[in-house]
């Protein structure tokens, strides 16, 4: 059984942070761990409190872990300070396995789970740790600092984040809304690219699309897959993921993880070099 491990922010709603990682590793038939970086007290219609752990203490449960198991791949989400960065990243230097970044900021309904002051600490001492970085759109803007308008817009700050150190980023097209397909353009370090293209769902049920995401390529990473199949496998699951809504919740509900085993025609990822 191949181990992987989510270090992250809890959701007390269950569709974001760890909780959406957790499921979406079993339905991978990986074996997740977590470390939690912070509890928010969530649903689906906002964040209403953040309650973070140490530092300290979460370098207490990444050691524990890593003393017993034989982690194959691991993604962080929530990092929410950069003291909880900086303990994460010197403690992931002295690993040698596949790290992917999701570089959460702000949640969907506008609550910050980065504070503004950690973003220097993640530029400098995690992403040039990362194997893949998943921002979208408003993250690649913090941390590239160019503002994104247009197509070629998207080039140029995948550029500037794989001069940080990144291996590959993905950069995601969800929140690019005026589109009829939802596109996601992978740059790696070599310069070589390519998108992948899915039907863009309209559904307000999208809490946690990037964590499940992120978390799906994690668990295709620790199982063996190359980068560029996990990548492109991990689309696929957040695809069906989406299409299938759960219908639960007043806000933005969750996505549905079951939906990977119970819907596989839900299989229209175009992928091409761009
Ligand atoms: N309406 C949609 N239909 C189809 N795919 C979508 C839709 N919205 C997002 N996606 C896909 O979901 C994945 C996650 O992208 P997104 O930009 O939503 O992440 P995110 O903003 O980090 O999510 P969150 O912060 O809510 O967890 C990407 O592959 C994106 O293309
Ligand atoms: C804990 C947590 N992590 C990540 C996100 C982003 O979706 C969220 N809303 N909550």
């Amino acid at each position: 059984m191949d181990v992987v491990m989510t270090i992250a922010g809890s959701d007390s709603g269950g569709g974001a942070g760890i909780q959406a990682d957790l499921k979406t590793f079993q339905e991978l038939k990986a074996f997740g761990t977590s470390v939690i970086t912070a509890l928010t007290a969530q649903n689906t219609m906002g964040v209403d409190g953040i309650f973070p752990t140490t530092p300290d203490f979460v370098a207490q449960q990444m050691n524990s872990v890593f003393q017993d198991f034989d982690v194959k791949a691991l993604k962080t989400g929530m990092l929410f300070s950069a003291e909880i960065i900086e303990t994460v990243a010197a403690i992931l230097k002295e690993q040698d396995f596949q790290i992917v970044i999701d570089p959460v900021m702000i949640a969907k309904g506008g609550a910050s789970l980065l504070q503004q002051e950690a973003v220097v600490a993640l530029n400098t001492k995690l992403l040039p740790l990362a194997t893949v970085l998943t921002p979208n759109i408003p993250e690649a803007e913090v941390i590239s600092g160019v503002a994104i308008r247009k197509e070629e817009d998207i080039e140029i700050a995948a550029k500037i984040i794989l001069e940080k150190g990144v291996q590959c980023v993905v950069m995601k097209g969800g929140h690019l809304e005026d589109l009829q397909q939802a596109t996601d353009t992978v740059f790696f370090s070599d310069g070589t690219s390519f998108k992948m293209q899915s039907k863009r769902i309209q559904t307000k049920h999208t809490h946690g699309t990037g964590c499940t995401f992120s978390a799906a390529i994690t668990a295709f990473l620790g199982k063996g897959y190359s980068l560029q199949e996990a990548i492109i496998a991990a689309k696929h699951f957040v695809q069906r993921a989406i299409a299938h809504p759960l219908n639960l919740g007043h806000g933005h509900g969750p996505t549905n993880h079951f939906a990977y085993q119970e819907h596989k025609e839900t299989d229209e990822v175009l992928v091409y070099e761009s």
